[in-house]
C-alpha cells in the first residue's frame, strides 16, 4: 500500500469530516451564510502566510530540481492567482483592513504552530505531510463540488475552481510521490514523526471547518 494511503487509512474519521464537511456542501450550493464565508476568508488568508513559508522551505528541501520544479510553480500559483482571489473577495464583501487584521482565531493558530513546526523540523517527509494533507483534502472535497451552478458567486466558484482541475490533481499526485519515495528509507523514528505530522495536520483541518462553520 502507499505510503500516503496508509497515513490517510490512519486518520479515517477526521479525513472523511473534513473531506465531507457542512461547510463545503453550503459553500458549493451558494447558501453558506457570507458572515461565515468571510470569517474563513480572514482567518484562510492568514493560514496562507504560513503556509508559503511552509511549501518555499519544502521546495528548499527537495532532493532535485526535478523534484521541487512542480512545487515552485505550484508556489507561483498560491502567490498569484489565489492571492489575488483574498483580495478580490474581501473587496466583494467588502471585508475592511481592520477586519482582516483581527488576531488568528485558536484554529487557525493551532493549524499555524504546526505549520511552522514541520518547517523548521529540517525534515522533508514532515514538511511533505502537511503539504499533502492541506492540498489532497481540498482536492478530494471541491472534486464533489466541481459542477456547481453557473450563477454560483465568484467567492465560492472560484475557491472550488483553485482546488480542482489537471493542473492541481497533478500537484497532488507529486506531492503524495515525493513522500511514498522517501517513506522507505526513513526509520521508524522519522515515519512516526511524519505520520503524527500528517494527523496533526488533519485535525488541523477539521477544528478549521468547524469555527469557520461555527463562526468562531
Ligand atoms: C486551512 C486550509 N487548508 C488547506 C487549504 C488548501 N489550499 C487552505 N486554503 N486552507
Amino acid at each position: 500500500m502507499r505510503a500516503t494511503d496508509f497515513l490517510k487509512n490512519s486518520a479515517q474519521g477526521d479525513w472523511d469530516a473534513v473531506t465531507d464537511h457542512p461547510f463545503c456542501k453550503e459553500l458549493a450550493n451558494g447558501t453558506l451564510p457570507l458572515d461565515k464565508m468571510r470569517w474563513y476568508l480572514v482567518q484562510d488568508y492568514k493560514f496562507i502566510d504560513e503556509f508559503v513559508r511552509l511549501l518555499a522551505t519544502a521546495i528548499a528541501h527537495a532532493p532535485t530540481l526535478a523534484d521541487g520544479v512542480p512545487m515552485a510553480q505550484f508556489l507561483g500559483l498560491v502567490t498569484s492567482t489565489e492571492n489575488t482571489y483574498f483580495l478580490r473577495s474581501f473587496a466583494a464583501l467588502e471585508v475592511s483592513q481592520q477586519e482582516q487584521n483581527v488576531s488568528a482565531a485558536p484554529a487557525t493558530r493551532a493549524f499555524q504552530d504546526l505549520m511552522t513546526k514541520a518547517r523548521t523540523s529540517g525534515r522533508y517527509e514532515q514538511m511533505l505531510a502537511v503539504l499533502i494533507v492541506a492540498e489532497w483534502s481540498y482536492l478530494t472535497w471541491a472534486n464533489r463540488y466541481k459542477t456547481y451552478s453557473a450563477d454560483l458567486p465568484f467567492w465560492y466558484s472560484e475557491w472550488i475552481d483553485l482546488h480542482t482541475g489537471e493542473g492541481f490533481e497533478n500537484v497532488v499526485a507529486h506531492l503524495r510521490n515525493q513522500l511514498d519515495d522517501v517513506w522507505e528509507r526513513l526509520d521508524d523514528h522519522q515515519q512516526s514523526k511524519a505520520a503524527t505530522m500528517f494527523q496533526g495536520a488533519l485535525s488541523c483541518e477539521r477544528a478549521f471547518f468547524d469555527a469557520a462553520f461555527a463562526n468562531k
